[in-house]
């Protein structure tokens, strides 16, 4: 791909040094909108409203910006990597059909994973080649509360280790092979726990949306165990190997912090007031306190979980979504070809 006025990313020393060795072509922002093709954006206001995520202030002309070339190089993407399906089949005799095209969507918490997984999934489903679009977030693999409990992880909800991470392997395993029906455990963010008995259903879509915290990581070494035939054996398979496209939704971690406080203080004057709501304890105590509460939860959790396991995995995505202070993209990442 050609495109003046392309940078190098700074993301790694070679790049800093003046070599050209950075694996990603990088975008700015004006060079970025500069590909939005003009076919009209099959998104309303209404649309917008229901998608964006609790607190994220994206509208029309942003989704525009971003999102227009965005789901137009992932057509691209999908489209090609159908024809190298159809072409092997056909090199092979075998009529095999093309197996869901998965795309990750992986970032902080708060970072508005969601909004961007949720905006993707309507507007690719829009495309005449892709009508049938799935989304599931991996929220729905975490252990119960009560094994985290057991196992001590209570305070380590979103690291690698507090989900059934062989349960999530298994279920995109189970999709990229073409089965005809997956089902996926479900989470309630109100209960704060897996829903005992609740299953969301795929049935071999042409595109999985898949967005989580992890979905990025490698396989931890030496620990993932599989069965063959009754022999356990040593397996190095990872979620991030059924992927087909990935995308980090990227910010500044002191940006990502006022964005999960902001969205705390709205939860609590909302969410949190429902009775079955895990937090309603912070819904009848001053903003302060439950604000210096959630602080505490950012910093011991959740900027631990993205310093320590999220931020290492960005480099393994296909494009970087850079946000600045305003929740606006101001540049993007694509992975060399
Ligand atoms: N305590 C909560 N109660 C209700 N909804 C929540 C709560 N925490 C997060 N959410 C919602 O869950 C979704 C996922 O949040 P999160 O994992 O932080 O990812 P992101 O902000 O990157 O989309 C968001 O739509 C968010 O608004
Ligand atoms: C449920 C989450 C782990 C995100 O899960 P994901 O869908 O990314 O796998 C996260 O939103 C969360 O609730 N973290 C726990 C710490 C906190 O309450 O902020």
């Amino acid at each position: 791909m050609r495109h003046t006025g392309v940078v190098n990313s700074p993301m790694s020393p070679a790049a800093q040094s003046g070599a050209d060795a950075s694996p990603y072509i990088e975008l700015r922002r004006d060079q970025w909108r500069a590909l939005a093709s003009s076919a009209p954006l099959p998104l309303t206001q209404a649309d917008l409203e229901k998608l964006r995520g609790l607190g994220d202030p994206i509208d029309l002309p942003e989704v525009d910006v971003v999102y227009r070339p965005l789901t137009a190089l992932l057509e691209h993407f999908i489209t090609t990597a159908r024809e190298r399906a159809r072409r092997t089949a056909a090199f092979l005799g075998v009529d095999e059909r093309p197996t869901p095209f998965v795309v990750a969507v992986a970032g902080s918490v708060a970072v508005g994973k969601s909004t961007t997984a949720r905006l993707l999934a309507h507007l690719l489903a829009r495309f005449p080649d892709t009508p049938r679009v799935d989304l599931v977030t991996t929220d729905g693999f975490l252990l119960p509360n009560a094994v985290l409990e057991e196992r001590g992880l209570t305070a380590r909800k979103g690291f690698p280790e507090s989900y059934d991470q062989r349960a999530l392997l298994e279920f995109v395993t189970a999709v990229k092979s073409g089965a005809p029906r997956v089902e996926a455990p479900v989470y309630s963010h109100t209960v704060y726990d897996i829903v005992p008995g609740a299953k969301k259903v795929v049935e071999h879509p042409d595109v999985l949306v898949l967005e989580g915290l992890n979905v990025l990581q490698p396989a931890p070494r030496g620990r993932r165990v599989a069965r063959d035939g009754g022999r356990p054996v040593a397996s190095a398979l990872a979620v991030s190997d059924f992927i087909d496209f990935s995308i980090y939704v990227d910010a500044d971690p002191e940006d990502i912090r006022r964005w999960y406080l902001d969205r705390f203080l709205t939860l609590k004057h909302t969410a949190f007031r429902d009775p079955d709501s895990y937090f309603r304890r912070y819904a009848a105590i001053p903003d302060d306190i439950a604000l210096a509460a959630a602080n505490e939860v950012w910093e011991s959790v959740n900027l631990t979980n993205l310093r320590e396991n999220i931020a290492p995995t960005r480099g393994r995505a296909t494009i970087v979504l850079r946000k600045d202070s305003n929740h606006h993209m101001s540049r993007m990442l694509l992975r060399k070809a």
